[in-house]
């Protein structure tokens, strides 16, 4: 087969020779371009099916290195369009002069023709998924793994049917969402568009909604009154509906935790209904019942979830696979509603699933029929100038989207919020522009080189206190802990430990670095060290290397019999130990303190030595950084460009920060080539709901 191709198979014969192939796929292993994983996969291909074209083989261990990137699919077109971005090939912080054999290099004069007859030859490849036994699939120019291309359908299955789902709705349901939404929405002085309104009454209408809003737009407070709006009328009929909330990470389901709380006990509804509103937040795997060293749950279609009524917030971080464990764990009648920011980074695993559903939100594009429905309802006119018209059956999804526009947190004059819309937008001329009027929630570092002493003291000391209140850096939890320890003969069962350990942990969140790469100098491997050395010498640590007071980290993988999950953030600390005999001194014992993140305040101890998957965070990817908030957070770039740096990214970063934002240049220009670059996720999502 492969003779008969007509492209240029300069490069070492690869594309012609299965050997050479996996000779060259062992180069790229060894080099870390690919995962073992990847290079392991066309091997046991080339097994199987010896006959399969090289170029079938390739294609294999590239959907399985795009896996590792995120995209859910080898993307055939963009892959030979340019190859070594879409393949993000060489990897971070590598340097491309030094390369032997690029992809771009390997797949020169191949046509997207010529690699389709190659996989359309291979007995390993289904086109459409049709024959059941092949391990890939070949859907139009994408090729996918065969397990993700099932999520893939099963998501877009699952989805597909809730969109024709029409639940009864209360005959009073303007009367009612009056109640709940008592003043028009004035924005300075003028009238606008309630989206909050329209959203509970969208969302009510079926059995599937997207709330999708920057940061402080009202997502929670809205799904709240939703929530209000279902259970009310649920109640008067005697059959009060099981509602169930539910977060990606334990970091974001204690944070909803806490803002569903507080805004439940402010709902203007009788106090029977508000008693009916949960307040608690699980972790997806904790709803699910994850179960240790398995990637099935307890919770599926032979045994669903009890539930009627699902909210997921942090819907941005939930991907492909999760999704469809999720779909499927849910029973059929049950309504889900995703919140979430379309905007921010997707999840680390394959699958932009947010960002997919959302893609039509900030047009609106709602069909006539919907448009006349939300206005008679939500008594509200959508005035809004970026709405756009659209079919309701061209654009199902869209008739179940809405996107909040309006933020409270970042109103008209906030320097994170413009800055934030500006990255968002791809403007980085805006962006930089609002960096430079010097206000008080932003701050620009350009650094002279790698010695440069600004750094240092913006991540130990940040910045000058403003209007009484000051963005800290990494000394202030420090000094937290060394000024408010309790004297040594405090008993180890008084309360005054606890509340001096929840002390650090709350004055740790005051500031928070984030990086956007792992590797170099301005990375996290890089300004960890760095950081924990700067603060020994400043006498603020006692030591910077093995376990140490003060040292901060994260988890990086979920343990349940420590009642530990991926993203949990701890912090060693020097604690008594009750004396064994009477009489005896007291010890003390280093341990790690963990917010218990279930919304109680309450803290859970645990040895270093029985820790096995955590690393220290004074500097944490953005990635990591979602879901949760930092009063003062301040991003740092690094002097290279590469594929990570795109406007999400930013945006992400911008968006963590509660009051103060900092941003830390290495080397100008980073900063506006990432903001004009977009994240572009390959999957086929849209495409399968019939987008
Ligand atoms: N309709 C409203 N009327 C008055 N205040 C509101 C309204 N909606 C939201 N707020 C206030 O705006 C702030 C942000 O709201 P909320 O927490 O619901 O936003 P969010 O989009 O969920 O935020 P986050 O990005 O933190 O998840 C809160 O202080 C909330 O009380």
């Amino acid at each position: 087969m492969s003779e008969t191709l007509s492209f240029d198979l300069a490069p070492a014969g690869a594309l012609h020779d299965g050997a050479a192939l996996l000779q060259l796929l062992g180069t790229w292993v060894e080099r870390g371009w690919l995962r073992e994983l990847d290079r392991a996969l066309a091997a046991f291909f080339a097994e199987l099916e010896p006959a399969s074209p090289p170029l079938a083989l390739l294609a294999a261990a590239l959907a399985s290195h795009q896996l590792g990137h995120g995209h859910v699919c080898l993307d055939l077109a963009a892959t030979l369009a340019s190859p070594d971005f879409a393949l993000s090939l060489p990897p971070e912080g590598e340097d491309a002069a030094r390369a032997t054999l690029l992809p771009s290099q390997v797949l020169a004069g191949l046509g997207v023709a010529d690699w389709l007859t190659a996989l359309r030859a291979s007995a390993l490849v289904a086109v459409d998924g049709a024959d059941e036994a092949a391990p890939l699939v070949l859907h139009g120019e994408r090729l996918y793994l065969r397990r993700y291309w099932s999520y893939e359908q099963a998501v877009a299955a699952a989805l597909a049917a809730r969109l024709d789902d029409a639940p009864a709705l209360p005959g009073d349901l303007a009367a009612r969402l009056a109640r709940l939404f008592p003043e028009p929405l004035r924005v300075d002085g003028e009238r606008q568009t309630d989206w909050q309104k329209l959203a509970c009454a969208l969302a009510a209408r079926g059995s599937f909604a997207l709330l999708t809003g920057g940061p402080g737009t009202g997502k929670t407070t809205t799904v709240v009154r939703l929530l209000a709006l279902l259970q009310e009328p649920a109640l008067a009929a005697g059959q009060p509906l099981r509602i169930r909330l539910a977060a990606p990470t334990g970091k974001a389901a204690a944070r909803l935790t806490e803002s569903i709380g507080a805004q439940v006990a402010s709902l203007p509804v009788e106090a029977h209904v508000r008693a009916q509103i949960p307040s608690e937040v699980a972790t997806l795997h904790r709803l699910l019942g994850s179960r240790p060293d398995s990637r099935h749950f307890r919770h599926h279609a032979g045994n669903p979830l009890p539930l009627d009524v699902l909210v997921v917030d942090e819907a941005s971080m939930i991907d492909l696979e999760m999704m469809a464990c999720l779909l499927d764990a849910l029973p059929r009648h049950a309504r889900l509603v995703l919140l979430g920011d379309k905007d921010q980074l997707a999840s680390v695993e394959a699958g932009a699933l947010l960002g997919d559903l959302c893609r039509d939100a900030e047009g609106g594009f709602y069909a006539p029929a919907t448009r006349a429905w939300l206005e008679e309802v939500g008594g509200e006119t959508l005035a809004d100038p970026a709405l756009q018209d659209g079919a309701a059956d061209s654009r199902p999804l869209a008739q179940r989207t809405v996107m909040l526009r309006h933020s409270r947190r970042f109103a008209g004059g906030s320097g994170i919020g413009r800055l934030a819309r500006a990255v968002n937008g791809c403007d980085p001329a805006a962006a930089r522009a609002i960096l430079a009027e010097g206000r008080d929630d932003l701050h620009l570092l350009a650094l002279r080189g790698e010695q440069d002493a600004a750094l240092e003291r913006l991540l130990l000391d940040g910045r000058p206190a403003q209007g009484g209140q000051r963005p800290q850096g990494y000394a202030h939890y420090l000094n937290v802990l060394h000024a408010g320890r309790p004297p040594a003969d405090t008993p180890a069962d008084a309360m005054a430990w606890t509340d001096w350990a929840r002390q650090v942990l709350a004055a740790f969140d005051d500031f928070q670095l984030l990086c956007a790469v792992r590797k170099g100098p301005w990375g996290v491997e890089g300004l960890n060290p760095r950081i924990a050395a700067a603060l020994q010498r400043r006498g603020l640590l006692e030591s910077d290397q093995g376990w140490y007071e003060g040292r901060p980290v994260l988890v990086t993988r979920n343990d349940y019999s420590l009642g530990l999950m991926n993203g949990d953030i701890g912090i060693a600390l020097r604690l008594p130990e009750p004396a064994e005999r009477p009489g005896e001194a007291p010890r003390s014992v280093l341990r790690v303190v963990f917010p218990r993140n279930d919304g109680s305040g309450a803290l859970r101890y645990i040895l270093p030595s029985r820790l096995s998957a955590v690393e220290t965070v004074f500097a944490m990817t953005v990635h990591k950084s979602q879901g949760s908030e930092f009063a003062h957070t301040a991003l740092i770039l690094p002097d290279t460009l590469n594929p990570v740096l795109t406007k999400e990214l930013v945006y992400t970063a911008v968006t963590r920060a509660r009051n103060w934002f900092s941003l830390i240049e290495s080397r100008s220009g980073v900063f506006d080539e990432a903001v004009r670059r977009r994240v572009q996720r390959r999957s086929g999502l849209v495409e399968a709901l019939g987008g």
